[in-house]
């Protein structure tokens, strides 16, 4: 058996899901059956100060050797570091990943991937021509649960997928104190749609465009509803209605609806019913495989078939982790006691990248994470809602 190959970690700030990812990189490899590759958390930096990288560090329990830092440019100038995983607010996004890309860098980005499809189309162009890895970190796409869900669509059990129902909220009801939340502040690209609507579309994309033959993959038609929130102007409550084209032998179109709402979660509702609701539902003509909530870290699915079968199956995320709340932001559900939070995922694709030259994401490239920018562009454009010019800029702040 070879040794396995140790990738070496950046973390570029150090928030909430900053420190999910970082002690997620401390679990054993091996409690998820993963022998190839390990992880070692070798960097971090903070935009406030040098302590703040050092408090994360310890918090990661990242190796004594493990350097902070106290500014973004110093990071991507450590040799150490192989990849940077970039944990800052949406806004920040494609300024980062250029800073780290430029300094040569591979990059694992967050959620949503920029703020705009120009944005995304930029990074891409960067990454080629510097010939590094540029990934999307939209876990979900890597839980062994999403990849098992693709291959029983693969498998036409369902029979062609006709129509997928894709829902992700988050609680809010009681609204913000402070109109600089990260969730509705437009000078951090706030609104619910780059952060919890890129979940009901990945659902879709992941049912009814990823799993066709990349030539047979087309762009979908979109319609939008949008309400916004008042006090920013960003949008509160989004859905989203797509009509694929299906391939040619497939015939017909599919239909989806991908929805989100800053205030309107039946999440917790749904968790405590038990059997509860599925939030998403991937449906053919010969049944159904619903996903149950939250739609970004589920751990159960059923699969119902017209001849009968009904086969429920749990997905906990390898562990140990902590069980205290999986991350300090939003008031998500904590990860249960024995469970790591499943950002591993992403970080072992990017890890086997780097191990076996490949430039993207092995469940996500950059041509959808680009063909989902350019949809949530054209939401935002029907509801007239835009960041400020500093957050939309595609130019590159350190290089003008
Ligand atoms: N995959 C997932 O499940 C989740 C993904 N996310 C995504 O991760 C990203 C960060 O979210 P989250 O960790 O919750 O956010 P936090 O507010 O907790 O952390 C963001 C960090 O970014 C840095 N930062 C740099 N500039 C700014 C700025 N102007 N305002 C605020 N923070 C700044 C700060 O770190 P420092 O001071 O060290 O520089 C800050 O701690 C978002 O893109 C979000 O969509 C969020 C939650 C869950
Ligand atoms: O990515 C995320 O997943 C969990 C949500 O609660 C959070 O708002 C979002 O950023």
């Amino acid at each position: 058996m070879p040794e396995p190959k140790t990738i070496r970690w950046g973390i570029l700030a150090t928030g909430g899901i900053a420190k999910a990812f970082g002690r997620d990189l401390s679990i054993d490899p091996s409690t998820r059956s993963v022998s190839d590759i390990r992880h070692e958390l070798v960097a971090a930096a903070s935009s406030t100060s040098k302590s703040k990288a050092e408090d994360f560090l310890r918090h990661c329990d990242a190796p004594t050797h493990a350097k902070a830092y106290g500014s973004y440019a110093d990071l991507v100038q450590d040799p150490d570091v192989e990849v940077i995983y970039i944990a800052t607010p949406h806004s920040h996004h494609y300024q980062n990943a250029m800073l780290c890309l430029s300094a040569g860098k591979n990059v694992l980005c967050e959620k949503a991937f920029t703020v705009n499809a120009k944005q995304a189309r930029k990074l891409a162009e960067k990454a080629r021509e510097k010939n590094l890895l540029l990934m999307e970190g939209l876990w979900t796409r890597y839980f062994p649960l999403s990849l098992s869900i693709r291959e029983v669509i693969e498998s036409g059990r369902l029979g062609p997928v006709e129509r997928v129902l894709a829902e992700h909220s988050l609680p809010y009801a009681g609204g913000f104190e402070s109109d600089n939340h990260i969730m509705v502040n437009p000078a951090l690209a706030g609104g619910i749609l780059l952060d919890g609507g890129i979940y009901s579309l990945t659902w879709v994309f992941q049912a009814l465009y990823s799993p066709q033959p990349s030539s047979s993959r087309q762009r979908p038609i979109v319609k939008s509803a949008v309400a916004k929130y008042n006090r920013t102007g960003v949008d509160a409550m989004t859905t989203i209605l797509l009509e694929f084209p299906r391939s040619e032998e497939q015939g017909g179109v599919a239909h989806a609806v991908a929805s989100t709402s800053l205030g309107l979660s039946n999440d917790a509702v749904a968790q405590k019913a038990g059997a509860g609701v599925p939030n998403i539902r991937i449906q053919g003509q010969y049944g159904e495989i619903q996903v149950f909530p939250p739609a970004y870290r589920p751990t159960r699915t059923r699969l119902v078939l017209k001849d009968g079968t009904i086969d429920d199956k749990e997905w906990p995320q390898p562990g140990p982790g902590e069980g205290s709340g999986w991350y300090n932001g939003y008031g998500s559900t904590p990860n249960p006691e024995g469970q790591g939070h499943g950002l591993f995922w992403e970080a072992d694709d990017a890890g086997r990248a780097l191990l076996e030259g490949r430039k993207e994401g092995s469940q996500l490239g950059l041509e959808e994470s680009v063909l989902i920018m350019e949809i949530m562009d054209q939401v935002r454009a029907e509801a007239g809602i835009t960041y400020p010019d500093e957050v939309e800029t595609a130019d590159f702040a350190i290089e003008t």
